[in-house]
């Protein structure tokens, strides 16, 4: 995979950077990145454009309150910025991908912030799989022709925000990145993005092997999401009941059988992980919030697609597959009854 011509005035220089999709992710780096005066341009639609239009940005985190102006508007208004991020729910990727094209030049690299299994896992690993398309993600290669794999950074967020209203995200815990290169390889583009982003108060740390952290995240999304659907349960109970945790770590069994076929390596223990996920208190998954607010789940990402990688190795993941199972039909019967359906 060859390097697009990176300008390395950037390295000193004031950035344009491209946030598509205004939501908690969204909102937080474009207030952080803006802050930092570098140029920002906000890709949003409805009610949320005329919101940042009209009102800025707002986002309140460790430091205080901060109130930022951005440029906001669909696609062809806002050019091509060097750095664009992604920032929907898996299955809201594609729409905003389509409409935030037009911002991909030949120099923009491109920043998909998405919880759970990418499109682009196969792409650039060299191994048996290479090249091939994850069906539950992106199952007619759309994503993969939209976006150039040489303009593509791996991400994985570790950042706690909440979006309050159009406009308005709030943020308590350190913001943490991980980018990675989806070819593992060193590079100085994507040094130079770690730099100018932990600048910005966003740590950023550069990986090497960007698929290690990415299988850390989505065993722990895995183990709790969809049960905590299925249960109504908080993090607390999922990991530190007794009939809970079974479950809890009889998934995590399986998604850390499957990262270890693909030759992840994965930092925490199976005690340590339900230890601290028993440790965050009351806490109620992203993915029951989604479900409680009546939205779609991700779960294409964080189950069905790490349930089609353990098939492509001979694994089955018996108790994920059938947690899954129950999380997408109550999932699907709550939006059909709030459809009239
Ligand atoms: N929030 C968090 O703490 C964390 C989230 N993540 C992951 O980050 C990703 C983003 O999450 P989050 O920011 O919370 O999600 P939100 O739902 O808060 O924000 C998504 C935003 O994307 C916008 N959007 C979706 N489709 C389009 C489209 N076609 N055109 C324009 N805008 C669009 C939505 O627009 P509209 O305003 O119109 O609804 C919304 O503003 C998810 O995968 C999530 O799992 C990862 C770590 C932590
Ligand atoms: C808190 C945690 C890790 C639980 O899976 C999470 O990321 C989420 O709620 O989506």
């Amino acid at each position: 995979m060859t390097e697009p011509d990176w300008r390395t005035q950037r390295d000193a220089g004031r950035w344009h950077v491209g946030i598509a999709g205004a939501g908690a992710i969204g909102t937080t780096l474009a207030v952080r990145i803006a802050r930092a005066g570098h140029r920002v341009g906000v890709l949003a639609r409805g009610a949320t454009l005329d919101v940042i239009r009209q009102d800025g940005l707002h986002l309140t985190d460790r430091e205080g309150e901060h109130h930022v102006r951005v440029e906001a508007g669909a696609a062809g208004e806002l050019g091509q910025p060097d750095l664009l991020f992604l920032c929907a729910k898996a299955q809201d990727l594609l729409a905003l991908v389509r409409s935030a094209r037009p911002m991909i030049g030949p120099d923009t690299l491109v920043v998909p912030v998405v919880n759970g299994i990418p499109w682009w896992y196969f792409e650039g690993e060299g191994g048996r799989h290479q090249g091939r398309a994850v069906r539950a993600v992106d199952p007619d290669g759309a994503l993969k022709d939209l976006v150039p794999l040489d303009r593509l950074i791996g991400a994985i967020a570790y950042i706690t925000a909440e979006r309050m209203a159009p406009g308005v995200a709030r943020s308590f815990n350190p913001l943490k990145l991980i980018l990675g290169e989806i070819d593992h390889r060193p590079s100085d583009r994507l040094a130079r993005t770690a730099a100018m982003l932990t600048a910005c108060g966003i740590h950023t740390q550069a990986s090497g092997r960007v698929r290690d952290p990415l299988w850390t995240k989505v065993i722990a999304n895995l183990s709790s999401n969809p049960l905590s659907v299925v249960s109504g349960a908080t993090l607390q109970d999922i990991y530190g009941d007794p009939s809970l945790s079974q479950i809890a770590r009889q998934m995590l069994s399986e998604a850390l059988l499957t990262a270890a076929a693909y030759g992840a390596r994965i930092e925490l223990d199976p005690a340590s992980l339900l230890a601290m996920g028993a440790g965050m208190g009351p806490v109620k998954t992203s993915m029951l919030q989604d479900f409680e607010k009546g939205l779609p789940l991700e779960l294409s990402a964080i189950c069905e697609a790490v349930i089609e990688l353990a098939e492509l190795q001979g694994l089955s993941m018996p108790l994920t597959r059938n947690i899954a199972i129950l999380a997408r039909f109550k999932s699907d019967s709550a939006l059909r009854a709030a459809a009239g359906l």
